[in-house]
């Protein structure tokens, strides 16, 4: 519900809430470029400026006061009218007043599109739409990062997610102010609100009608302060009957052109100066800072419709349509899936698929359509996303309580399967109180709770062969989610370990490979073959040929160390692996990276405990060559020998000569006495407590065994100080990258 209505009106008026933005920030300069070429003198009343005025420029009709503080003086001469930007001081003319025929282009497509009634409304329906999409993005971000105290923390997603966040955030109080005052001034136009400009004093029936004195001369307007003028228009030459007509901020006046009396008055209405404080915060007229920020701002707005449209497309070809999809009373099983980003939908296609061709009659809806009995059904799926910071995901959000009124289904046995992301504290949270839920209102279950990391093709091929088992049928379940464009990697250097020991290790380095054929001149012409942008700690995926499915490895440099770096272990069988350790200085692999920037040390002097086993030392010594800043590091790794695979010895004792790693303790395993990383920590138990008191964080990687072992010896070590593994992952202090 809150998405759509935040991407509706956002489909709907991208286009010109985007062009209401671009011009928005053009016109947003004008007040602090009018405020720039002026000077405010202070104490100076609108008489004393009037009289040297007409001293200066004779035939004066009318001065005007720019809210940044400039006088235009409009008068006639033989030739015509003129206009001049005068010195508030002097009075002397500066420069002939020409308005810029562009800003007003732009002033009028701001606010009508150059098509008057028509455009105004427009405008004001996209200013609408504006404080819709402000809003209802909040929310949505609220949600996104699991609550109000998250907002502004790293944020996670695609790209093109992140981003569209990053700016909204960054731009939404400007947006905001300028939605907010943009509906209440199109209101007034079509008056919807009263503005009170209509108010004017009553015009003086009689005046002294005596010759006129100078404006330098008349007690009200010496009484008026210049600070206040927007308007003086003076009496017609020769005129005894004529009159001043004076407008200041707080009201306007008729002054006698003799006796200098004011002759009627009328304070502005509160509804005036609403109106008028609301047009001030709109374009920042008189705030000449206000202007540039809310300029800024409002640049957000086009990137916002686009990056916006991307992610709604994106979100939009994620979800497949199911082909076969039987009703749901007459299906024999049911899929329900719980989605916010529409990735999940594709595993239960594929599942889908898969039980059709085993014969079954099978429904898949999303979760939030629970609606049993499924008479005909005897297997439940629940494929289910976690969001936020381990909450249900949009299509799922009212299934916990869609799901105690109704009696379980004894004919029916349910499996529930996790999709999400180790790095998150909340590891397939949804999934987890789904499971328990289930049990707790007496379905049976088939299978236990199965959970997918980082939708693991390998993963959910291995939970098919499960469930199949289970089923008596073949299920083969082979998904692919859709994955970024490849570039292509020349691999210039490789070292090798472990050879002796028949457990081949490769440090693997690439340069940028030539660009792919269909891009190749463009490439050229663009020097597109340079390495995309990427991080230690961000994944590579690399495609091995002749198979669909990516190996995913972390990556141990950076782009700005201009190479692309990784540690890969052989693994018996593993195709990917075989690959790579075959390949040879010169040739070449297609691969494209997948962002990890929860998998980070978090900037700041605090220290941060780096432990890891095996290849795991990659993004570990990535992390350790970026610490330019010697910030206190601390390397707990562990291997089998030091004589064959110890993974960058030489580079791991150079940066603890030059301080950028503090510490380093090993553990090898296959060496008298062995121990493994995880007895080291406990070794060194009072080190890591003081490092933890004072702040520390812990970044794990390598195996998902060794991961688990080194949580245990966490916890043990941290107890006598009141600490877990899980609050420094609640406190985000605990991040891990397991394979
Ligand atoms: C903003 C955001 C928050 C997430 N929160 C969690 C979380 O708390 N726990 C978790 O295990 N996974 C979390 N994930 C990972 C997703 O559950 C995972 O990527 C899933 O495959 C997405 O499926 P979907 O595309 O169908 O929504 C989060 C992802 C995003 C983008």
């Amino acid at each position: 519900m809150l998405r759509q209505l935040h991407s509706l009106p956002g489909l709907i008026c991208a286009l010109l809430v985007a062009l209401l933005g671009i011009t928005g920030a053009a016109l947003s300069l004008d007040p602090a470029l009018d405020r720039l070429g002026t000077s405010v003198p202070a104490g100076v009343s609108v008489g004393d400026m009037a009289g040297r005025v007409a001293l200066h420029n004779p035939g004066v009709e009318q001065i005007q006061r720019t809210p940044s503080g400039s006088l235009i003086v409009y008068y006639s001469t033989d030739q015509g009218s003129r206009a001049v930007r005068v010195d508030p001081a002097s009075g002397k003319a500066i420069a002939p007043f020409v308005p810029s025929a562009f800003s007003r282009w732009v002033r009028q497509l701001h606010r009508s599109l150059l098509v008057d009634t028509p455009g105004r409304v427009a405008v004001g329906i996209a200013a609408l739409a504006t404080l819709v999409l402000c809003i209802s993005g909040v929310l949505l971000l609220v949600k996104r990062v699991g609550g109000w105290r998250q907002v502004s923390g790293p944020l996670h997603g695609s790209r093109s997610q992140r981003w569209h966040a990053r700016v909204g955030r960054a731009a939404v109080c400007g947006l905001l102010l300028s939605a907010l005052t943009g509906t209440y001034m199109s209101a007034a136009t079509f008056g919807y609100i009263a503005d009170g400009m209509q108010a004017e004093p009553d015009f003086p029936a009689t005046t002294s009608g005596a010759p006129p004195l100078p404006a330098s001369r008349l007690p009200a307007l010496m009484a008026a302060d210049l600070a206040d003028l927007r308007e003086l228009v003076f009496p017609i030459p020769g005129d005894l009957s004529a009159v001043y007509t004076l407008r200041t901020a707080q009201g306007d006046a008729y002054v006698d052109q003799s006796s200098g009396a004011l002759l009627s008055y009328r304070a502005h209405s509160g509804m005036r100066d609403a109106y008028e404080l609301v047009y001030q915060l709109h374009t920042g007229e008189g705030l000449w800072w206000l202007g540039p920020v809310l300029g800024l701002c409002a640049l957000g707005a086009p990137w916002l419709a686009v990056t916006g449209a991307i992610v709604w497309w994106r979100r939009r070809s994620a979800k497949p349509r199911i082909a076969g999809n039987s009703a749901a009373q007459a299906a024999e099983a049911v899929i329900l899936v719980g989605s916010e980003n529409n990735s999940t939908w594709g595993f239960a296609r594929v599942l889908h698929d898969a039980l059709r061709q085993a014969g079954q009659r099978v429904h898949t809806a999303p979760m939030n359509q629970f609606s049993p009995p499924y008479s005909a059904a005897s297997r439940l799926f629940l494929l289910t996303a976690t969001y936020g910071d381990g909450g249900a995901p949009a299509s799922a959000s009212q299934f916990l309580d869609l799901l105690p009124p109704i009696p379980a289904n004894p004919a029916m046995q349910f499996a529930v399967l996790g999709f999400g992301d180790r790095q998150f504290p909340a590891f397939c949270q949804f999934a987890t109180e789904v499971d328990a839920a289930m049990r707790a209102h007496g379905w049976q279950a088939m299978l236990g709770l199965a959970t997918i990391d980082r939708q693991s093709s390998q993963e959910f091929a291995r939970w098919g062969k499960a469930i199949g088992a289970r089923l008596g049928v073949e299920l083969t379940l082979e998904h692919v989610p859709a994955h970024p464009r490849t570039f292509s990697l020349r691999l210039d250097e490789r070292i090798d370990y472990g050879v002796q020991e028949q457990e081949p290790t490769v440090v693997l380095r690439f340069g940028a490979g030539p660009a792919h054929a269909p891009v190749g001149l463009f490439a050229r012409l663009f020097r597109l073959s340079r390495l995309p942008r990427f991080e230690a700690g961000d994944l590579v995926g690399v495609i091995a040929p002749g198979t669909p499915t990516p190996r995913f490895y972390s990556l141990a440099s950076g782009a700005a160390d201009g190479h692309l770096e990784i540690c890969v272990r052989k693994q018996p069988g593993g195709i990917c692996s075989t690959y790579l350790h075959g390949l040879r200085p010169g040739d070449c692999i297609y691969a494209f990276i997948q962002p990890n920037p929860q998998f980070r040390p978090a900037s700041g002097k605090t220290p941060v405990i780096l432990i890891g086993a095996g290849t795991g030392i990659g993004p570990l010594a990535g992390f350790i060559r970026n610490n330019t800043g010697r910030h206190p590091m601390y390397l707990y790794w562990g291997g089998r020998d030091p004589a064959s695979d110890f993974l960058y010895e030489p580079e791991l004792r150079h940066y603890l000569a030059d301080r950028r790693l503090t510490q380093l303790r090993t553990a090898f395993s296959r060496v008298a006495n062995g121990t493994r990383v995880q007895t080291r920590l406990v070794d060194d138990a009072d080190n890591m407590r003081r490092l933890i008191t004072d702040g520390g964080q812990v970044l794990v990687c390598g195996s998902s065994a060794m991961a688990a072992s080194v949580r245990q010896a966490l916890d043990a070590i941290l107890a006598p100080i009141d600490m877990s593994v899980q609050t420094l992952r609640n406190s985000r202090r605990y991040r891990e990258d397991v394979f």
